[in-house]
């Protein structure tokens, strides 16, 4: 991996809004053809470090580099595809002024357009305005956007929210094909268990800190304990307490609680709640190790 030149680079990237530090020394690599995906709790700084990736910010301290040009530049940032939350564009264009306004401001004919319309079965919708589109058909609009330009790097922004299953199913694989031709792909979600199964690596990033940068599986692996929910009487503090507990997460009136021994975990819970109803144990997967990431750090902090 070492010799493949980076499609991106972060290094020691640092940025505050007055007292408040969004990022607090981030390092990050991205290479050729890789899904990174960036998660964590609200307000972890993940907006942040997308907008300095995508040029919208300029970091403080540290430095990002796509394929070695600064993103505030604009040749650079034409290397990018960026798909974001909101979409910034105006409502009273169609999809098919859009999406060919962005193949021409990228330098392309506006031929380029029709391939990428047909890809996102976005071709008969293509007169439209976007102001009468759906949530997904949008989210469709702003994906077709990225894409037209053949970018090195695309980032997205939660980009499967909002879309159905069959929906998110070909939006994945559209990303694949890309990926296969070399496209990186820097993606934000919260949708843990999605990224797991689609990313190459996953970024856990709590407080401006990265606190973990691995595969799933590897994430995953790491954690030899189980979820167990279940209705108990038994406060979060007490939970907490018990031998080998992890963590404690409310659901509902459940309690999800993460251990590493669920043997012992049970003998207590039976013996101290004579009230103890619903039980279910799980073996961990991505959310459980996230949770236990951004939960011990809480715990440090
Ligand atoms: N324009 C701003 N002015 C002041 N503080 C800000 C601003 N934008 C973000 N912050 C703060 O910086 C921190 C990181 O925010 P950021 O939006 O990067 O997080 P995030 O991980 O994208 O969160 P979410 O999952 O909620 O979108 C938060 O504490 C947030 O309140």
């Amino acid at each position: 991996m070492g010799t493949t030149q980076a499609v991106m680079t972060a290094e020691g990237l640092r940025y505050r809004y007055g007292e408040t530090t969004a990022l607090d020394g981030v390092d990050l690599r991205v290479d050729p053809g890789e899904c990174v995906a960036l998660l964590g709790p609200n307000g972890a700084g993940k907006s942040t470090l997308v907008a300095i990736a995508v040029g919208l910010l300029a970091p403080q301290q540290g430095t990002v580099r796509i394929q070695g040009g600064d993103p505030r530049r604009a040749a650079t940032r034409r290397r990018l595809g960026v798909a974001q939350q909101t979409p910034g564009f105006p409502n009273t264009l169609t999809v098919k002024e859009l999406v060919t306004g962005a193949a021409v401001r990228g330098g392309l004919r506006a031929s380029a357009a029709a391939p990428v319309l047909a890809e996102l079965g976005l071709t008969e919708l293509e007169r439209r305005r976007v102001s009468k589109l759906s949530g997904g058909q949008k989210q469709r609009v702003q994906l077709a956007m990225a894409l037209v330009t053949e970018p090195t790097l695309l980032v997205l922004d939660e980009p499967t929210v909002g879309l159905d299953t069959s929906a998110r199913r070909h939006f994945w694989q559209i990303l694949a094909r890309r990926r296969a031709h070399g496209t990186a792909v820097l993606v934000t979600t919260h949708l843990i268990e999605e990224s797991a199964a689609v990313a190459d690596r996953v970024v856990v990033l709590d407080r401006g800190r990265i606190l973990a940068d691995a595969p799933p599986e590897m994430l995953v692996s790491q954690l030899p304990d189980r979820t167990v929910t279940v209705r108990t009487g038994l406060g979060h503090g007490e939970l907490r307490a018990l031998p080998g507990v992890l963590s404690v997460t409310p659901e509902h009136d459940l309690v999800r609680i993460q251990t590493r021994s669920p043997e012992d975990l049970l003998r207590v819970l039976l013996d101290r709640d004579p009230e103890l109803a619903e039980l279910r144990v799980q073996d961990a997967g991505l959310e459980e190790a996230v949770l236990a990431l951004t939960d011990a750090a809480e715990v440090e902090a």
